[in-house]
């Protein structure tokens, strides 16, 4: 248990600074022995430097404050009872709150050692004012929502199946087509309207549409579609008899995705497309020879092969398993495979897929029946493919993906979903209100507490929140921070009263009732944002525990999300009402994608990405893109903590639940363990952004005193690598990762975790490991300072 005993606290003030007073005067009001002063002595001396190299910063006092039986030194324009010329009143009351706070915190807590404070207002770097910055920004409420269903077009008009449409209408609530759907559609239908067209051969088909555009059901549609018109068409002619419909046929269509979740989401559409009720059908069932499937590893091979061999129509897969397959399952049969889809086509490259994905083509091209190659012409139904079409989706459409496109399909139709982004490789869709707010590394937790405060609140209770982080690490820690230290402070603050303490944490008796404090659960209530249920999701879950909060935090009507960018793609999560990306995505495909788990299907959505002053450029390289955020102002959002009717300073409901942070990290070595593994693996995976973004994104521009308040850590761990066995190329846990991923095992999702300094080192030689060195990275940390 560590303790908050003699603070220093680091404090903005109006009035004299510390470099008017006689150090002299206040060392003698230290009690305790020499080593006590000569610590306070070097500690003033130190702040009477800053304050005189009169740096842009804020200026800085220092305050001691008495606790227990020592004597700290408060600042004399707060003790002093001529504070009559002060120009800001109500922030000076503020600042004297802040100090009291800190005091009553103080007070009770034993005699250790001094520590060293540093207030999360002060010394923050300046904010370029945005709006000077001329950003222009765009005015949503003038455009029309892009991925909406149209309403002036019916799916069978288009020449969809009757019964499958209803059926879709039925299940999903699906009644018009998209933008995408619209377009797409007809052209993957086109053997179908226009078999007597010879020269018709079921084109290549690229995808690029934005997110929530209904991607999956314009693939599967027409797939569906025309199984079901060539079971119709057998049973019409003579081939009844000898028909050659049934399992054994093998695999017709191959669908693709990187996650195991995507593969998941999408085998539950498709099994409800093909559960049409028979009383639909007059009284038949539809064809039961196809059968889907999915095989996403995860599981154990050899049952997969039995399905294998038993037969399944449609399966969807993720690469590596399906490459297992085709190489080792001799009852995989391919050979009349008609469709493959590459879905997430970006997402696959990214996690490292492209040569998975050239072996997978090449066996499929050797195995498939082509044109040229028909053993026997099985089907003589037009709705039958002459040959195998390929359709390649992605919200995104980057070089890479065009590189894949030109190796993996021929003479591709492109279909882009939006009209309005043209040539645009990222979009958006229009509905979504895009903000941004620049916050000081100091102020980042406080900040993200007060969004959610905010966004829950006793009218608006059910709403669904995703807060994307840049690691695991992260990711747990904020769970934890959030699900417990609500709880913890509520037995440490006895000391003030209880209209401010249930201001300050909103503690509500009954939001706690079904909380306890076992990290280890996957969902549970929250006791800083109280009656909400937190959810966490990242690729060092159990996959098992990935599954259970997907399709918990997917049914759930209310509820927040913690995840890395596993979360981002392709996942279907319906009704989400607000982004926070309180780390900036590595890449700007991620953004497109985080942004768009909300404003899906023409509903409107908010998004709110978090950047630190240092990184204002971003919004600059989003606008080159086509992407238009608003500022907000941090002050504007801390203010919520004030209700209307108080006369409080939100500086110190702030500066006091960032304390309440820190006393529950402090408390116990776990915590403050899994606040420096989350810090430390922050910074690896900052470490990671493009090249193209380094000029934005750079180690060597992070206050790292800074960030590691924003995890609550009174100073910054001193070595960053040895906080994290895990990135110990040399242990099991490492080597058992290297394993999972060989495997199969495509969803950590989180790529910057396991990535070493050492490795990235050597890996970038042109980035800040060589110019600032690996040690570098280690540092300034506050305790080398103190030593300098
Ligand atoms: N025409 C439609 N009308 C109403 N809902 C639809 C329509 N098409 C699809 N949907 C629904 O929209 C949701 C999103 O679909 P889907 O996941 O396929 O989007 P997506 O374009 O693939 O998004 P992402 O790029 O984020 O993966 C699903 O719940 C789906 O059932």
């Amino acid at each position: 248990m560590m303790d908050n005993s003699n603070l220093i606290l680091n404090f903005v003030t109006q009035g004299p600074t510390v470099a008017n007073q006689s150090i002299r005067s206040k060392l003698k009001e230290v009690r305790g022995g020499w080593k006590e002063k000569n610590r306070v002595r070097k500690s003033l001396k130190r702040e009477l430097k800053k304050t005189n190299s009169g740096n842009k910063e804020t200026s800085l006092t220092s305050t001691i404050v008495e606790t227990g039986s020592k004597t700290n030194v408060l600042p004399e324009e707060l003790t002093s009872k001529k504070q009559s010329n002060q120009t800001n009143k109500s922030s000076n009351n503020g600042e004297k709150e802040i100090l009291n706070q800190f005091h009553n915190h103080l007070s009770s807590d034993s005699n250790n050692k001094t520590q060293i404070i540093s207030s999360i207002f002060t010394r923050n770097p300046e904010i370029v004012d945005v709006h000077e910055n001329k950003i222009s920004t765009k005015n949503i409420a003038n455009y029309k929502p892009s991925n909406a269903p149209i309403n002036d077009t019916s799916f069978i008009g288009m020449g969809l199946n009757v019964d499958l449409v209803a059926n879709v209408k039925d299940k999903l609530g699906v009644e018009n087509p998209t933008n995408v759907q619209k377009k797409a559609i007809p052209i993957l239908l086109s053997s179908i309207k226009n078999h007597n067209d010879t020269n018709n051969k079921d084109t290549d088909i690229v995808l690029q549409a934005e997110t929530g555009s209904g991607k999956t059901l314009t693939y599967l549609l027409p797939i569906v579609h025309r199984l079901i018109c060539i079971t119709n068409d057998l049973h019409n002619t003579d081939q009844k008899t000898s028909s050659p419909l049934s399992r054994s046929i093998g695999t017709l269509a191959i669908i693709l995705t990187p996650t195991r979740e995507l593969a998941k989401q999408i085998f539950s559409v498709l099994e409800i497309l093909l559960n049409i009720p028979p009383s639909r059908l007059g009284g038949r069932h539809l064809a039961h020879w196809i059968v889907p499937g999915s095989i996403t590893g995860g599981e154990k091979k050899q049952s997969e092969k039995a399905r294998l061999r038993k037969g399944i129509s449609i399966l969807v897969c993720t690469p590596g398993r399906l490459l297992d397959h085709l190489s080792n399952t001799k009852s995989f049969i391919v050979e009349h495979l008609r469709w493959l889809v590459l879905d997430e086509a970006d997402r696959l490259l990214e996690l490292g897929f492209e040569e998975t994905l050239q072996n997978i083509l090449k066996i499929l091209d050797d195995r498939t029946e082509t044109e040229n190659n028909l053993k026997n012409n099985l089907f003589t139904s037009p709705m039958w493919p002459k040959k195998r079409q390929t359709i390649l989706c992605s919200a995104t459409l980057k070089d890479d993906v065009k590189r894949l496109v030109g190796y993996s399909l021929s003479n591709p139709i492109y279909i882009s979903g939006n009209d309005y982004s043209k040539g645009q490789p990222y979009s958006t869709p229009n509905q979504l209100k895009q903000t941004y707010v620049i916050t000081p590394a100091k102020l980042r937790l406080v900040t993200l507490t007060a969004i959610l405060k905010s966004l829950f609140n006793d009218k608006n209770m059910d709403q669904k929140v995703i807060v994307f982080f840049s690691c695991c690490d992260t990711v747990d820690f904020h769970f934890d921070l959030f699900v417990n230290s609500g709880n913890f402070q509520k037995e440490k603050i006895n000391n003030i009263s209880k209209d401010d303490r249930e201001l300050i944490m909103n503690i509500d008796e009954k939001s706690h009732k079904g909380s306890n404090s076992k990290s280890k659960e996957l969902h549970i209530l929250s006791t800083v944002i109280p009656k909400v249920r937190l959810f966490k999701l990242h690729g060092d879950l159990l996959q098992r525990d990935r599954t259970t909060t997907f399709n918990e935090f997917s049914k759930s009507k209310s509820g927040i999300l913690f995840c890395t960018d596993v979360a981002a793609r392709g996942l279907d999560l319906p009704n989400v009402a607000k982004i926070v990306q309180y780390d900036p995505p590595t890449d700007l495909k991620d953004y497109v994608h985080r942004v768009g788990r909300t404003a899906r299907l023409g509903k409107k959505g908010d998004a709110i990405l978090f950047l630190l002053p240092s990184e204002i450029e971003y919004i600059n390289v989003l606008k080159t893109h086509e992407i238009h955020a608003e500022p907000v102002q941090v002050e504007a959002l801390l203010e919520i903590f004030v209700p209307k009717n108080k006369n409080k300073d939100y500086k110190v409901i702030a500066t006091d639940i960032q304390l309440r942070f820190e006393e529950y990290i402090y408390s116990d070595t776990k915590c403050i363990t899994l606040a420096r593994k989350a810090y430390s693996s922050f910074i690896r995976a900052y470490a990671t952004h493009s090249a193209s973004e380094k000029h934005i994104f750079h180690v060597k521009k992070l206050h790292l005193g800074h960030i590691a308040k924003g995890f609550g850590l009174r100073e910054a761990p001193s070595n960053i690598n040895s906080n994290n066995p895990k990135t110990n190329s040399n242990s099991s846990n490492s080597k058992n990762k290297m394993k999972k991923k060989k495997n199969g095992d495509e969803t950590r999702g989180d790529k910057p975790r396991n990535l070493s300094l050492k490795r990235l080192a050597e890996e970038d030689v042109n980035d800040e490991f060589a110019i600032g060195s690996y040690s570098s990275l280690l540092g300034p940390t506050t305790k080398r300072k103190k030593k300098g």
